[in-house]
């Protein structure tokens, strides 16, 4: 369950809202012409400090792309990301650069978001610098407890990023990351590549961090037993809308929307999250503008859902969907992670 946001020493803390977030990627198809594909389509969502909150859904949902969103890497078409006092959706680029130490992104693939050329003690050596999270000469020490800190030794500061494994690599993303001590962390699958002791040391680091500093988290994952185990809150995406958010616990327990259960029960199965035979039905494929994008895969659909977006309903258990999962057709919840 959400435990009571408790702000950084000596900072208050700041709720993150998007508000009906819309975002276009534009593509040039082969013959020239601009084509639209809506990646994020009216996405809400608060980001409190000092709550976890899980983005699932399945490949291809929108999760990277909601949270590059949130940290300024994309600009949406339309909605508003409301962060101290400022909407920085509609803001020009330089309106982010006061919250780039606040904001801050673990991203998918650690190799690449480093650089080749320098050894790791550099890379980490950069932001505690450039933000002078501490006096120059404590940098080399602060470096080496950073890489203590997740697991690794003050030695792997002298390698390159091409000399560790993904694993540490992942590390050492999450060691950069918190090293500016920021107040809102994207962590784009930051423990899929770890195997399961290490995973446990990681996740129970975010965790202390996050009740200690009071870092709101934003946690994308495939895998919702680390969700289960690591999050305050789970947001579940499908096709670039978010259709259910709510506690944890009620996520699991009680899944609301036809998607949420699949996905559970996919999991249980360990196969893909398909709902229906409807798709063998050969539905079309309705307005997602005008209609429930789930309808066509839908088992519970109703004639309504064609024809109407069902809107996501009132915290503190949302669910965007006219027929929702009665209490006892509920799937039992997935094994909890033990870390
Ligand atoms: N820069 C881009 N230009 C065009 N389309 C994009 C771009 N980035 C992402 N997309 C598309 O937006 C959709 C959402 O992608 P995104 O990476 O956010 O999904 P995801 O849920 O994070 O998937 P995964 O779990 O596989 O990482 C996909 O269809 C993807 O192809």
């Amino acid at each position: 369950m959400a435990t009571e946001p408790t702000a950084l020493p000596g900072q208050p803390g700041q709720t993150m809202q998007l508000r009906d977030i819309v975002l276009d990627f534009r593509t040039r198809s082969g013959f020239g012409q601009d084509k639209v594909f809506r990646a994020l389509d009216g996405v809400s969502l608060d980001i409190a400090p000092g709550q976890i909150v899980g983005l699932v859904g399945e490949s291809g949902s929108g999760k990277t792309t909601l949270g590059k969103t949130m940290l300024g890497v994309h600009r949406p078409t339309s909605g508003a990301i409301h962060y101290r006092g400022t909407d920085l959706a509609a803001a020009a680029p330089s309106a982010w650069k006061p919250f780039r130490r606040d904001l801050q992104m673990v991203f998918q693939d650690p190799l690449s978001s480093f650089n080749p050329r320098f050894t790791l003690g550099s890379s980490l050596a950069l932001p505690l610098a450039l933000h002078a999270v501490v006096p120059k000469k404590q940098i080399p020490d602060e470096v080496a407890s950073l890489l203590t800190r997740v697991g690794l030794t003050p030695d792997h500061a002298k390698r390159y990023p091409h000399e560790l494994s993904g694993g540490q690599l992942q590390r050492v993303a999450i060691a950069r990351a918190i090293s500016v001590r920021p107040r809102f962390i994207v962590a784009d699958e930051a423990v899929s590549k770890l195997d399961v002791s290490v995973r446990a040391q990681v996740l129970n680091l975010l965790k202390r961090m996050n009740r200690e500093t009071g870092v709101g988290l934003v946690f994308i994952t495939h895998d919702l037993g680390v969700a289960r185990f690591l999050c305050d809150r789970i947001a579940v995406m499908y096709f670039g809308r978010i259709v259910e958010e709510g506690p944890t616990e009620a996520i699991f327990e009680e899944p609301k929307h036809p998607y949420t259960l699949s996905l559970l029960r996919a999991r249980q199965h360990d196969r893909a999250p398909v709902a229906s035979d409807a798709d063998e039905a050969g539905l079309a494929i309705p307005d997602p503008a005008k209609a429930c994008h789930y309808a066509p895969r839908c088992a519970r659909r109703l004639p309504r859902c064609l024809v109407e977006r069902p809107r996501l309903g009132e915290p503190p258990h949302a669910f965007a969907c006219f027929n929702p999962v009665p209490a006892a057709a509920a799937a039992p919840a997935p094994a909890v992670m033990k870390a």
